[in-house]
């Protein structure tokens, strides 16, 4: 029920009362009074005096009233008139919140896919206190994400409490500084440690890739080839970011890394549209910690914090960082001297120790959810669409010798694996809003107004999935992205990575993590629907980031 309607109730409820209080009132006096002398009726005067108190409460309500019919009306009849966007009826205080839900709470991306079909590829709405616009149309976030008033993130009290209430890491940093010089820093520092060279990277994957194969064969083995996908990939795909990060790998059982890529888990998934309440109403979270999930927000916070403070002392005491930086943390410490040095302690720093320790939770999140999700979304459409794992495996068999892992040479050759992780990342559309954006400054978008600091959405899901474009877009078909000679060909809507300056930093980790692990697991697997069950759900877990549910497949060794 809105506020207004609350309200309105509240104010019917009053008034009956008062006339049943006047009524039974009247009636006792006429009786009373009547028979008995002036001093019995001492107990009216307090009868008069709460009819008098239901008067006051009566007018304070009907002033509330009017007041949430101005507010009402003024977001709603008014916005044409400032040049916003369309949107739909808006209710004071929640907004649209309840609308959408009513929609599609489970996957708000759908329900703004509705939305733009009345209102348009911009249209606004209200997340309670916050104005939001969301872009549904390639055209437009290719026009407008690229510029740099559209490059900022949206980011509120809320967000800050993972960052001890600053603006800390590189995913929500401000546009342009210092997100600028940190981006710039991780850039550099990739490329110095891994990305740069390629062979590095290679090694990097072939060890996890390595542990994979063997776990799995083990595991097929145990359980008669029947295997659950349940966050399988995740510390495997993290290993290879934090190979780059922080010079080390995992055990893939190790208890405290799996405690943690939980939590992050659970953490993110808290963070959906429809239970995120504390997103539409950051004070919120301190009213209710744990309806909000904000006590599980807090908690994985403190403990990830705590986990990679305590690899940053473990560096500062072995102090290599000050002669040869061995990884991106090293480097970033030895960033930390020389701006201190240079500038002094000042709050206004960039590189200090709280911002390297969500530099490293934020890759931490990016580098663990994203290759994982979608290496496991992979393996659900395979399952689901035998012919594509078998035209797979012969293009893997008749390039990749057997018992060989994939070099630099295989990458490019690999045209049908290339266009099945393109068609994957369609699908899959793992951001399926993006990751939040919002304006420098005022400005315009097409013809509506975007006022300084809205929150804006760009709906991958919706570009991914365009019937007009992609003719059948809920039909898992690779060959999309092939030309008639069946090389892979990239298109250009395909947008998994985001637009502009603000777009993916990890892309070229994720693209070759990715390539590799679908040819090494072609190569020496097949997966397949376990008989007797139904087929894996495509319905996803939305959270930041869109999760299969766990399923299960019979897995043969080849
Ligand atoms: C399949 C894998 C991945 C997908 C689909 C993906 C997608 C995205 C998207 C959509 C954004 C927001 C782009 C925008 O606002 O336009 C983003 C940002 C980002 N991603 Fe990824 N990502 C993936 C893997 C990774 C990995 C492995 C890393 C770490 C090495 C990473 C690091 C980041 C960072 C740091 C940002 C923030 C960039 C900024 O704000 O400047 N991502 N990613």
């Amino acid at each position: 029920m809105s506020e207004l309607q609350s309200v309105y109730s509240f104010f019917t409820i009053i008034r009956n009362l008062q006339i049943l209080f006047m009524k039974t009132h009247q009636s006792v006096r006429s009786r009373r009074c009547n028979q008995a002398s002036i001093s019995f009726c001492v107990p009216h005067q307090f009868a008069n005096y709460i009819v008098k108190m239901l008067d006051i409460a009566n007018t304070i309500l009907v002033g509330l009233l009017l007041l949430l019919l101005i507010v009402f009306l003024n977001e709603n009849f008014l916005k044409a008139r400032k040049n916003l966007a369309p949107g739909p009826l808006c209710f004071p205080f929640l907004g649209n919140l309840i609308q959408i839900a009513w929609i599609n709470s489970k996957e708000p991306h759908l329900a703004f896919s509705r939305l733009a079909e009345v209102y348009g590829n911009i249209f606004s709405f209200q997340m309670g206190s916050v104005y939001s616009v969301v872009i549904n149309s390639f055209e437009l976030m290719e026009e407008y994400l690229h510029k740099p008033e559209f490059s900022d993130r949206y980011f509120n009290a809320w967000l800050a409490e993972r960052t001890w209430h600053k603006r800390l890491g590189i995913i929500f940093a401000k546009y342009p500084e210092p997100w600028h010089q940190l981006r710039r820093f991780s850039l550099r520092s990739l490329k110095d440690f891994g990305l740069g060279k390629r062979s590095r990277m290679h090694s990097n994957i072939h060890d996890e890739l390595f542990d994979i194969v063997s776990e799995l064969k083990r595991s097929v083995k145990e359980t008669n080839g029947i295997h659950s996908f349940d966050d399988y990939f995740t510390v495997s795909a993290l290993n290879v970011v934090w190979s780059l990060l922080a010079g080390r790998r995992y055990e893939h059982s190790d208890p405290t890394l799996l405690r943690l890529t939980k939590m992050f888990k659970d953490s993110l998934e808290s963070c959906n549209f429809g239970n995120s309440l504390p997103f539409a109403f950051p004070e919120w979270r301190n009213w209710f910690p744990d309806w909000t999930g904000m006590s599980t927000q807090r908690r994985c916070a403190k403990e990830t914090n705590t986990f990679f403070q305590e690899f940053v002392d473990k560096r500062k005491m072995l102090g290599v960082y000050k002669i040869r930086p061995e990884n991106l943390v090293d480097e970033f410490l030895y960033e930390i001297d020389k701006q201190m040095e240079e500038l002094g302690a000042d709050d206004e720093n960039v590189f200090t120790e709280q911002q390297l320790i969500i530099v490293m939770s934020d890759f931490f999140i990016a580098g663990s959810e994203t290759t994982s999700n979608t290496l496991a979304w992979c393996i659900l459409h395979l399952l689901r669409n035998p012919k594509v794992q078998e035209k797979l495996q012969n293009e893997i068999d008749s390039l990749v010798p057997k018992e060989t892992l994939l070099d630099v040479e295989h990458e490019s050759k690999l045209h049908y694996v290339r266009a099945t992780l393109a068609e994957t990342h369609r699908m899959a559309s793992i951001f399926p809003m993006m990751v939040p954006r919002a304006v420098t400054k005022d400005t315009f978008c097409g013809k509506f107004l975007i006022p300084k600091g809205t929150y804006v959405i760009g709906n991958l899901h919706a570009i991914h999935h365009e019937r007009s474009y992609w003719k059948d877009p809920d039909n898992f078909r690779p060959e999309r992205f092939l030309d008639e000679s069946g090389k892979f060909r990239s298109d250009p809507r395909l947008k998994p990575f985001g637009f502009g300056k603000r777009a993916c930093l990890g892309e070229p980790i994720a693209a070759m993590t990715l390539i590799h692990y679908l040819a090494t697991l072609m190569q020496n697997f097949t997966f397949l629907p376990v008989p007797s069950q139904p087929l894996p759900t495509l319905s996803p877990i939305i959270g930041v980031t869109s999760a299969p549910r766990k399923f299960q497949a019979l897995v043969k060794c080849r």
